[in-house]
């Protein structure tokens, strides 16, 4: 079965300890709604690694991210800044998905 969102692999540990709580992703993924489940898949090959529900979709400006997107994220405010300058070069309209693991696989 296909995922609903993929995750690059690096995160998945993250996501699976629930340290990560968000994601942000630019328009093509802000369709999502607030108590919709979805499975997750790894960025490479697709392959499900865990479910999660949406809490809630807020759009974003890449310069209004903060130390508190960058906690959900267990990242520092710097090391997001730089993950989403490389996924999303020069993208100025983001939304932080916020969500909760609801099981693995
Ligand atoms: C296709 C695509 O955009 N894939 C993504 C986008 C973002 N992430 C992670 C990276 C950061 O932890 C947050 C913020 O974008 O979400 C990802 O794993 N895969």
């Amino acid at each position: 079965m296909k995922p609903d969102i993929t995750f690059y692999r690096r995160f998945a540990a993250d996501i699976l300890s629930d340290k990560k709580i968000i994601t942000i992703r630019d328009k093509t993924e802000s369709h999502f709604h607030p108590g919709e489940q979805l499975r997750v898949g790894y960025e490479d090959d697709s392959s499900i690694f865990c479910t999660i529900e949406v809490i809630s979709v807020v759009p974003v400006a890449p310069g209004d991210l903060t130390n508190d997107h960058a906690r959900q994220e267990n990242m520092s405010l710097a090391e997001l800044q730089d993950v989403i300058s490389q996924i999303y070069p020069g993208e100025q309209q983001l939304y932080v998905i916020s969500f909760r693991r609801i099981d693995e696989g």
